[in-house]
C-alpha cells in the first residue's frame, strides 16, 4: 500500500528566529543532521533535518525510488510540505470554530470589504497563524508570502473589537500547536505581533525566488453561509507551484452530498456521529511536485494528536472520459463565472449531468479525489484571476494524474505578480487529457458568439 512521503515530529526541531530574523537552531535528542535551506536572499539557512520514525522508513525509502524518477530532489521540499500541512490542519481547526459559532451566533464577526464581500475574523486569524508558523520554521526575514487579506482594515480605529477577537482566535489556535507536531510561542502572542504576521504576508510574488501563497479562507461567501470553503497554501519557486495543501473543513462523507448546502450535512451528522477514524467530513490534500501523487489525510479530531501520516491516503483523478458520464463543477456565484457560458458548452460537449454548483477550491479537491470529472470557470471580461485562488489546487489535481490549463490550453501562469496575467478566457481543469480537450474544442466553437 501507498504510504505518504515522509514521516516526522516537527515539534522537537524548531528553529529559533530572533529579532532581526536570523535562524539558529535549538537542538535536541531528536537531531540528526542538518539541512541546508535556500531562500529567496542568500546566505544559506541551517535548519535541523528530523529524525524519521522507523516504522515509516521503508516506506519512504520506496516513495523516494518512485519520486526519483520524476523529480531531481524530491526531498528539497518535505520540510516545507510537512509543516505547511499540520499548519493548514490546525488552521482548519480554527476555522471550523469560527464559523461554528458564527452560524449559532449573529453576524456581528463579518465585517465588509470595499468590494462588499463579507470577510470574517477566521480570515486575518488564519492569516496570522500561518505566517506565524512559516517565520518560526523558516526565518521570518526570508520568508516571502502573498496573502489575501491586508492589515489596514484591522489596524484601524474602529476595528478594535475585531483586532481583540482576532488575536485571542489566534493565541487559542497556536496553544494547540503541540497537538499538531508544531511549536507554538512560548506565551501569547501580543497584538503588535499578530498585526506583524498579517502584515508580513505583503509579497507581490514575481518569477525568480520562492514565495509562499495563502487564501486564509477561500470562498469567503460559503464560508459564512455554512457551506463549503477551503484554506489554500501553496509553495512557487521560479515562477513555478511546488507545493500545495488545500484545507476542505466541510467536505462531505459522500460526494452526492457536495451539491447540497452544508446545514444537511450537520443535521446528518448529527443524527451519526464520527468515529475517530472515519473520514466524516473534511480533510486535507496536499501535493508535491514532480511526485506523481497526491494524498489526503483527514482533519485531527478534537483531543487527538497528529500523528504522522495521520491515516493519509493518495487520490486519483476520476478515470470518467465519457463526458456523457462526467460531472463538471462551477462556482455558486453567477458573479464569478458565466453559467451561461458553462450550460452551452455543457450541452456541445454532451455532459449530461447537472452541474455541481460549489464555493472555493473545494471544486480543485473534488476533481483531484475523483468526485467530478471538470471546473470551469469563465470569470466576466476584465476579472483578474489571483495566483491565490489556484495556485494549490493546481499542483494537487496534476499530480493526482488530471490537468489545469486556461480555455485555450495554456498552463496557468505563476510567475507574473499576485495575478495570473495571461489568463485567455477561463480557467478549465479536468481529469485527463480528452475531456481537456473536448471542452478547449468547445470553448473555441462558442467563444466568438458569447458575450464573455
Ligand atoms: N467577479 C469575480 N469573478 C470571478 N472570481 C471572483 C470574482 N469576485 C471574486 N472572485 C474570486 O472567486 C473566489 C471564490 O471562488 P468561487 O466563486 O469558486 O467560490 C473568491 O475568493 P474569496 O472567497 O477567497 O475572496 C474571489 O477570489
Ligand atoms: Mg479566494
Amino acid at each position: 500500500m501507498d504510504m505518504p512521503l515522509y514521516c516526522s515530529s516537527l515539534a522537537a526541531r524548531v528553529p529559533h528566529v530572533s529579532g532581526d530574523g536570523r535562524v539558529s537552531n535549538k537542538l535536541t535528542s531528536n537531531h540528526v543532521g542538518s539541512l541546508f535551506f535556500q531562500h529567496q536572499n542568500p546566505p544559506k539557512q541551517i535548519l535541523s533535518l528530523p529524525k524519521f520514525d522507523q516504522s515509516c522508513s521503508s516506506s519512504i525509502m520506496e516513495d523516494q525510488k518512485s519520486l526519483s524518477v520524476a523529480s531531481p530532489e524530491p526531498e528539497k521540499y518535505y520540510q516545507e510540505l510537512d509543516v505547511a500541512v499540520r499548519a493548514v490542519q490546525m488552521a482548519c481547526s480554527l476555522c471550523q470554530r469560527v464559523q461554528d459559532s458564527l452560524i449559532s451566533k449573529s453576524n456581528d464577526q463579518i465585517k465588509s470589504k470595499d468590494d462588499n464581500s463579507p470577510v470574517t475574523v477566521a480570515d486575518w486569524s488564519v492569516q496570522a497563524t500561518v505566517s506565524w508558523l512559516l517565520s518560526e520554521y523558516f526565518g521570518r526575514k526570508n520568508l516571502s508570502i502573498v496573502a489575501e487579506e491586508d492589515v489596514q482594515k484591522l489596524s484601524r480605529a474602529d476595528a478594535s473589537e475585531l483586532l481583540v477577537a482576532v488575536v485571542n482566535i489566534v493565541n487559542e489556535c497556536l496553544a494547540e500547536a503541540p497537538r499538531f507536531g508544531l511549536k507554538g510561542p512560548d506565551k501569547d502572542l501580543g497584538t503588535s505581533e499578530v498585526l506583524e504576521a498579517i502584515s508580513h504576508c505583503n509579497s507581490s510574488g514575481g518569477p525568480t525566488g520562492r514565495f509562499w501563497t495563502l487564501d486564509p479562507v477561500d470562498g469567503t461567501l460559503g464560508f459564512v453561509r455554512g457551506d463549503q470553503y477551503a484554506i489554500a497554501l501553496a509553495l512557487i519557486e521560479d515562477g513555478e507551484v511546488v507545493l500545495g495543501v488545500l484545507g476542505c473543513p466541510n467536505y462531505p462523507m459522500r460526494k452526492e452530498w457536495l451539491s447540497y448546502h452544508h446545514r444537511y450535512h450537520r443535521i446528518i451528522t448529527k443524527l451519526t456521529p464520527p468515529t475517530s477514524e472515519s473520514w466524516d467530513k473534511g480533510f486535507v490534500t496536499y501535493a508535491m511536485k514532480g511526485s506523481g501523487k497526491a494524498w489526503m489525510q483527514p482533519l485531527l479530531q478534537s483531543n487527538k494528536k497528529l500523528v504522522w501520516p495521520n491515516s493519509a491516503r493518495p487520490v486519483r483523478v476520476s478515470s470518467i472520459d465519457d463526458p456523457g458520464l462526467a460531472t463538471f463543477c462551477e462556482p455558486v456565484e453567477r458573479a464569478n463565472s458565466s453559467h451561461s457560458f458553462t450550460a452551452g458548452l455543457a450541452h456541445t460537449m454532451g455532459l449530461r449531468k447537472q452541474p455541481l454548483r460549489v464555493y472555493s477550491m473545494v471544486k480543485y479537491a473534488a476533481i483531484a479525489r475523483g468526485d467530478a470529472e471538470i471546473f470551469m470557470k469563465f470569470a466576466r471580461a476584465g476579472y483578474k484571476e489571483k495566483i491565490w485562488d489556484h495556485a494549490a489546487g493546481v499542483v494537487i489535481i496534476q499530480e493526482a494524474g488530471g490537468m489545469v490549463t486556461d480555455a485555450r490550453g495554456n498552463p496557468l501562469d505563476f510567475s507574473k505578480g499576485i495575478y495570473l496575467e495571461g489568463l485567455d478566457r477561463g480557467v478549465i481543469a479536468s481529469a485527463g487529457p480528452k475531456l481537456h480537450d473536448k471542452i478547449i474544442s468547445a470553448v473555441d466553437a462558442s467563444w466568438d458568439s458569447s458575450s464573455l
